[in-house]
């Protein structure tokens, strides 16, 4: 059975998100059973476990992307609901799944702006689709995004997505995930695709993000990016938690032995 141990330490931040005794079903499969979860704003929160642990499952759950069957949730400790993306994204809770939905024929600029494309002035007595796009405005838009998040390696944001590395479409998710007022942003395994160069860049980002005062959630297998990035470090398994340590509390195997055995009894002392 997986034991359910929270040890925030003294020194966990209040949080800005925070969820309380999560349930999700998919049919007879119990996915998560009372999960607790929190980050705080200017936080990267890692979210650990092994396959099937119910991360993917509480992130979406987060994003509004699965509706919780029971639990609460709190911004800034106010009891609010998510039961849709809408919700979620109103509330500033952003995700960067690992597909990242680019259009690849498209350039940065307008891939940043999707959705929410500036139109000229002057223009609007034509039907929406009619209006032209403003085209200027568009770049600075995407330029301060990728100043914001201090992307170096991109040239121009008139680059077509398609032939970006991987590491800059990354960034590009990201920047567009949080655009200028997202305050909690999930990652689900940004790296997992990417060489030593392109994985260096993310991480830089992922720092940004928390030197921004963003609440960062960060879903990783990689033991070196989660100790390199994050502050906490929350194990799930079997849909359920085990501990969440301050990082210089805790080694990497231990993470690995909580992941994969659940605690010790020596373990669930020091936790
Ligand atoms: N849409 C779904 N329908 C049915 N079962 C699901 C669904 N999504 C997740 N599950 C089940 O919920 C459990 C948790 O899955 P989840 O994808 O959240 O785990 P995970 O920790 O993200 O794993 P991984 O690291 O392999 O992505 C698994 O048993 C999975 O099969």
């Amino acid at each position: 059975m997986s034991q359910t141990k929270q040890s925030m330490g003294p020194t966990a931040p209040s949080p800005h998100l925070r969820v309380s005794d999560i349930h999700k079903r998919f049919g007879g499969v119990h996915a998560l059973k009372g999960v607790n979860f929190e980050v705080a704003r200017g936080e990267v929160m890692a979210l650990v476990g092994d396959n099937g642990a119910g991360k993917s499952t509480l992130m979406k759950v987060l994003a509004g992307a699965h509706t919780a069957d029971e639990g609460q949730f709190f911004i800034d400790e106010e009891a609010v609901s998510v039961n849709s993306p809408h919700d979620a994204s109103d509330l500033g809770i952003q995700i960067v799944y690992q597909d990242l939905a680019l259009c690849e024929n498209l350039d940065v600029a307008a891939n940043l702006c999707l959705g929410a494309e500036p139109i000229k002035p002057g223009f609007s007595f034509l039907p929406r689709f009619l209006r032209p796009l403003d085209d200027l405005e568009m770049e600075v838009r995407a330029q301060e995004a990728i100043d914001r998040l201090q992307v170096k390696t991109l040239k121009s944001v008139r680059a077509k997505v398609g032939g970006l590395s991987g590491g800059q479409r990354q960034a590009i998710a990201i920047a567009r995930a949080v655009g200028a007022d997202g305050s909690v942003v999930m990652l689900d395994e940004p790296t997992a695709a990417l060489g030593v160069a392109q994985t260096r860049q993310v991480l830089d980002v992922v720092k940004r993000l928390r030197d921004t005062n963003h609440a960062v959630v960060y879903i990783s297998h990689n033991m070196r990016d989660i100790f390199e990035v994050a502050d906490r470090i929350c194990v799930l398994r079997h849909g359920a938690n085990v501990a969440t340590w301050n990082k210089n509390d805790v080694t990497p195997d231990q993470i690995v032995s909580a992941m994969t055995r659940g605690l010790d009894k020596e373990a669930q002392n020091a936790a």
